[in-house]
């Protein structure tokens, strides 16, 4: 292998899910599937299972800056992508980092809490998020309870998902891609409206509603992200193919726990050419 047919690297900087299913694992799958060289560097370790999040563990800040310099120092990083930061303390750490280094492009998945239900940011965390990582990002990636929490406002139907990316670029970040996956069936009917917002356009991404609860779908579309950013994608562009990947690993979806929750085929379907 010549240089030039050498992949692209992506540093993720997440936590780590045990079960396999999201987090660190989810993103490292992706960027796999996409011939993406994988980084990561762990902010947060996390026992969870399709279930639950049993507990976590969150190392200290000085060994998350040596994995973030390490990658660093050593390869041509093409984009970099943030999961769950589980405190302030951590999201400091990684903003001083970020700013240090100055990735070319950084898609910011704000993660919250997760699909069973657990914590996986402190509340008293927001205004970091908001203050420190949305001015900084080029596309950040929130579900719509993220984005209610980071605006301060309800949104209840796809008009209301129009109002907040504005509010969402008002806070600073750059590019939004606000997923529409928690609108309720009734209201979004057959379904699942994703909108990507630049300032420029405002671009629905659409695709059959599934009959599916799973897990790792966040992750996965941050990460394809900036797989996609990474080889060479626009961001719009990047937002579409990483929305129909997503959309293909879930229909191929399996339970390996024994819990109803899916995780995503990261390989059964190619990523969009
Ligand atoms: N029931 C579903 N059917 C099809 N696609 C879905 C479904 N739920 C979520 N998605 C897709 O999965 C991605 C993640 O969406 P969402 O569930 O809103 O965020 P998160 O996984 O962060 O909670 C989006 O691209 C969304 O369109
Ligand atoms: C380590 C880690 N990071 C992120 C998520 C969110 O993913 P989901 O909302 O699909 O549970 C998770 N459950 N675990």
């Amino acid at each position: 292998m010549n240089d030039t047919s050498l992949p692209p690297c992506a540093l993720t900087i997440a936590g780590s899910d045990s079960g396999g299913g999201a987090g660190i694992q989810a993103d490292l799958k992706t960027f796999a599937a996409h011939r993406v060289h994988g980084l990561s560097a762990l902010a947060a370790l996390t026992a969870q299972h399709t279930r639950a999040v049993t507990a976590v563990h969150v190392p200290d800040v000085g060994f998350l800056r040596a994995q973030i310099d390490a990658c660093f120092d050593d390869f041509a990083i093409g984009a970099v992508k943030l999961g769950m930061l589980a405190n302030a303390d951590v999201i400091h750490a990684v903003a001083d980092a970020l700013e240090h280094h100055e990735p070319a492009q950084l898609v910011l998945d704000p993660v919250m809490v997760s699909t069973s239900g657990a914590r996986l940011l402190e509340a008293s965390a927001l205004d970091a998020v908001r203050t420190r990582l949305l001015p900084m990002a080029t596309l950040i990636t929130p579900n719509l309870p993220e984005a209610e929490l980071l605006i301060g406002e309800r949104i209840e139907d796809v008009d209301a998902m129009h109002g907040a990316v504005d509010a969402l670029r008002a806070l600073g970040a750059s590019a939004v891609l606000l997923k529409g996956g928690h609108l309720p069936e009734n209201v979004a009917r057959e379904e699942v409206v994703d909108l990507f917002a630049d300032g420029d356009v405002v671009h629905p991404m659409s695709h059959r509603r599934l009959k599916i609860d799973a897990h790792g779908t966040g992750c996965t579309l941050a990460s394809a992200v900036a797989a996609n950013l990474c080889l060479g994608r626009g961001l719009r562009d990047a937002s579409i193919a990483a929305t129909d990947y997503v959309h293909a690993a879930l229909r191929r979806g399996y339970r390996p726990g024994r819990g109803d929750v899916l995780v995503l085929d990261h390989f059964g379907a190619a990523p969009h050419g």
